[in-house]
């Protein structure tokens, strides 16, 4: 099984930004984190992270053509406004979870829109960096 792991922007600043809500745990941490239980299960996982709409739209389709069992992603601000990236994962018809460090719902107003959410088999949230091994092993089959 080959699992993608897609972050969105500011998701390279863990650790530093926002400490308080995010924690002091880096991006390079949480791949390794998420890579050591992959090891458990198992499974092949592969992790893009950009700032950029359009590369992470470019991502998500070419997880179609490598034909990635299951996609993973924080599209982090991009959550709240992008149909294009609710279009991809509707367009590669890849079961996809949608997690999220903090609880969107209870922060600003206008996190509390999931434009992904529709195209997505189950959202995690509020969990912290242990909400994407979560994702993981629900992709798996394994008990979240
Ligand atoms: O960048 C992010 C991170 C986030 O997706 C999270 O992981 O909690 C929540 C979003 O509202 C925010 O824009």
């Amino acid at each position: 099984m080959n699992i993608l792991v897609l972050n969105g922007p500011n998701m390279n600043m863990l650790g530093i930004r926002q400490p308080e809500i995010y924690g002091r745990e880096t991006y390079e941490d949480l791949k390794t984190m998420i890579q050591a239980e992959a090891d458990k299960l198992g499974v092949t996982v592969s992790f893009f992270q950009s700032n950029h709409e359009g590369a992470l739209v470019d991502a998500i389709q070419q997880a179609y053509f490598d034909h990635v069992d299951g996609i993973i992603i924080n599209p982090g601000a991009y959550t709240h406004t992008s149909v294009a990236l609710l279009d991809a994962v509707k367009s590669v018809g890849i079961p996809t979870v949608e997690v999220h460090v903090s609880d969107p719902d209870s922060r600003e107003e206008f996190r509390h829109v999931s434009y992904i959410r529709a195209a997505c088999t189950a959202t995690i949230k509020g969990r912290g960096l242990p909400g994407y091994l979560d994702a993981l092993r629900l992709l798996c089959g394994a008990d979240a």
